[in-house]
């Protein structure tokens, strides 16, 4: 039903325009099939995957029966992982069709990935401080298993597999107790189609041959099918169908014995290397040579968008060399963007500060007024309101200070200026009265520098204590293969997400508890409003790191990068989010930047609840919270997309 040769049964296939089809193949499969189903396990058509530039499936078709053993045989580079990660649905195709249990990988509601698939990687894509028993139950519970089930299946495999006790670190067994547990968590849930990726690397021939004996076994019933690449061509022959890999496509496909009989060889492997060799020779012809395969396109059948691009004479390196340019750029650029952004933000005068001024003169020629005028208008914007219009104003923040002049304050003034002894009256009627808010801003002498900090500090400090806990999380589990079985066993990106999301959560309200236990009762930091206010705040900051963190996570691809974003944005954020210089000295247009970051609103809106005892009730404090949830929201949403994407 999948196009050209979409046969149930094996067979010796002509591909490549080779050798001629070996029919008289079926009746050998027949002959060694345990069991006749109709529907193929895994139907592969015309299948291209690249990466970047090189073309590694190239047109592969091939058929894997239900309740058979399919031995993929080839050479090391010849794409056999890849396509079995394509089989999983961990990897997208370029073009043709995939069947997997009769869906696509990944069709809605298909149990590939999930139950019916158990897969085992190339890699150990296992968690190292897990010990044996949890490993199993960890696979057991994303499956659904009973712990019933899950501990009897786990005593099972581990005297099968000849494991080591079920308390064992895996970190601290052997590479061969390694890829059993890896095998093990494979078997686990008795799933309809294992997928086996070298699984008797490193591991002796007895265990070797009762390995493959259980599989034998568990085929028996036809309901079960397994595919397996192992380097051992030999073991192979115990396989009821070989398909022999090579430079991206099939070269057969049928039941070790026919493979054998069909070249006369003694053994499979004699048959695989004389089967290469006839490939070689007549099959170059037609098609690519392994290096053709990042030639020119014009030589290839295929015409997608991927393929039929101009392919250059490039080699792997081609594939690599844009992805550090950007990297370096970065690294390079990064130091001269924090100085420049440090010359730029920190110490520099307020610009736009709103002062409220209140004058009860009247008349021509005031003083009051010439003094007003000598004021930088560019600092400080002055606004003309009544005593009580001012008052309510500084309360609820609007103004920074209030400057106010009595109602005879010029003829004071003067007498001040032309007597030698005046009264109190005259002293006070005569002085410019300044009442300047001191509870959230810094540009006062008497606001202590400490004071101003401490909040966007611990807010600052909170979210990268965060975003250094989780930004290398998917880095270390995808290098290790760990995303990829997660996700093959059924998990979904949003479940990983959240999975992180809360064991992270747990370790930063440790964090965050002993921190502020620190400020209010070691260094006696003021806290005038609800410390309820103040915990959720700070608490959403380090969750919005979290999110933060898994979006680098997700995005990139090795350690170092990953540092390198993390760090390289602390700096740049602590300066232009007013943290430790107000946002009001920061130049347009970087104070717009200023103003969108995640951090700016949420500290003033902590200073003023420690400060100032304000609750949610007022704009500067909402805003605070109303920006950290934005944030959160819409980080949460990207780490889960591009992981989504990128698994
Ligand atoms: N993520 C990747 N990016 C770029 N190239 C890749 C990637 N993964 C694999 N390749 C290339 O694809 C080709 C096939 O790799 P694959 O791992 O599928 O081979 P294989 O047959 O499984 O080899 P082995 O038997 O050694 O495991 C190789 O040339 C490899 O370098």
């Amino acid at each position: 039903p999948l196009g050209n040769g979409g046969s149930a049964a094996p067979r010796v296939s002509p591909r490549c325009g080779e050798q001629g089809a070996a029919g008289g193949m079926k009746s050998d499969v027949e002959a060694s099939s345990p069991s006749r189903c109709d529907a193929p396990a895994i139907e592969c058509r015309d299948v291209c995957r690249s990466y970047g530039k090189l073309k590694v499936l190239n047109n592969l078709t091939l058929t894997v029966p239900q309740g058979h053993i399919y031995g993929l045989l080839g050479p090391s580079g010849c794409g056999k992982t890849t396509l079995l990660k394509c089989i999983v649905g961990t990897l997208k195709i370029s073009r043709g069709r995939i069947a997997v249990l009769g869906r696509p990988p990944a069709f809605p509601g298909h149990g590939v990935p999930g139950r019916m698939v158990g897969y085992m990687p190339q890699d150990l894509a296992l968690y190292s401080e897990f010990t044996i028993g949890d490993t199993f139950s960890f696979y057991g519970r994303i499956h659904g298993l009973s712990s019933k089930d899950t501990g009897a299946r786990m005593d099972f495999l581990i005297d099968f597999l000849d494991l080591p006790q079920k308390c064992s670190l895996v970190r601290n067994l052997s590479g061969g107790q390694r890829r059993r547990v890896s095998l093990g968590a494979a078997l686990l849930q008795n799933p309809r189609l294992l997928i086996l990726d070298e699984p008797t690397v490193g591991v002796d021939p007895v265990l070797r041959a009762k390995i493959w004996q259980h599989l034998v076994e568990i085929v028996k019933d036809g309901r079960v099918s397994v595919v397996i690449t192992t380097h051992y061509i030999e073991e192979a022959r115990q396989a009821h169908v070989v398909g022999l890999m090579r430079n991206g496509r099939l070269l057969a496909e049928a039941p070790p014995d026919a493979v054998m009989k069909q070249h006369n060889a003694p053994t499979l492997e004699t048959a695989f290397l004389q089967l290469c060799e006839s490939w070689d020779q007549t099959g170059s012809q037609r098609c690519p040579s392994p290096q053709g395969r990042h030639t020119n396109s014009s030589q290839s059948s295929d015409s997608s968008r991927d393929e039929s691009q101009p392919i250059l004479d490039s080699g792997a390196a081609s594939v690599r060399k844009p992805t550090w340019v950007p990297f370096l750029c970065f690294q390079f650029l990064l130091p001269v963007i924090q100085i420049s952004l440090m010359c730029l933000c920190i110490g520099g005068d307020p610009r736009g500060i709103t002062v409220a001024v209140v004058n009860n003169e009247t008349g021509g020629q005031l003083l009051s007024r010439s003094l007003l005028s000598f004021l930088d208008n560019s600092s400080v914007e002055q606004v003309q309101l009544s005593h009580s219009e001012a008052f309510a104003g500084i309360h609820d923040g609007r103004y920074w200070g209030i400057v106010g002049f009595g109602k005879n304050f010029s003829s004071y003034l003067m007498k001040r200026v032309m007597q030698r002894q005046v009264s109190q009256e005259v002293v006070d009627g005569g002085s410019v009265h300044v009442w300047l808010d001191l509870t959230s801003k810094s540009l006062s002498e008497n606001m202590d520098f400490t004071t101003f900090v401490t909040p966007g500090a611990i807010l600052s400090i909170t979210f990268y204590l965060a975003v250094g806990l989780t930004a290398l999380s998917f880095v270390l589990e995808r290098k290790e293969g760990l995303l990829d079985r997660c996700w093959v066993a059924g998990v979904s990106s949003l479940e990983t997400m959240l999975a992180h999301l809360f064991s992270q959560l747990f370790v930063i309200s440790v964090q965050i508890a002993l921190m502020l236990l620190l400020i209010f009762l070691v260094f006696k930091v003021p806290n005038e409003g609800s410390l309820l206010l103040v915990i959720t705040l700070i608490v959403l900051q380090g969750v919005m790191g979290i999110s933060f963190g898994l979006v680098i996570s997700a995005a990139i691809d090795d350690e170092q990068s990953a540092n390198q974003a993390a760090l390289g944005i602390f700096y740049p954020n602590l300066i232009i989010s007013g943290i430790i210089w107000p946002v009001e000295c920061i130049p347009y247009p970087l104070r717009y930047l200023s103003l969108v970051l995640p951090q700016t609103y949420a500290s003033e809106a902590l200073r003023c609840i420690m400060y100032r005892g304000w609750g949610l009730s007022r704009m500067m404090v909402w805003r605070g919270f109303a920006v950290t949830l934005g944030w959160n929201t819409f980080f949460l949403i990207l780490a889960t997309v591009i992981l989504k994407l990128r698994t």
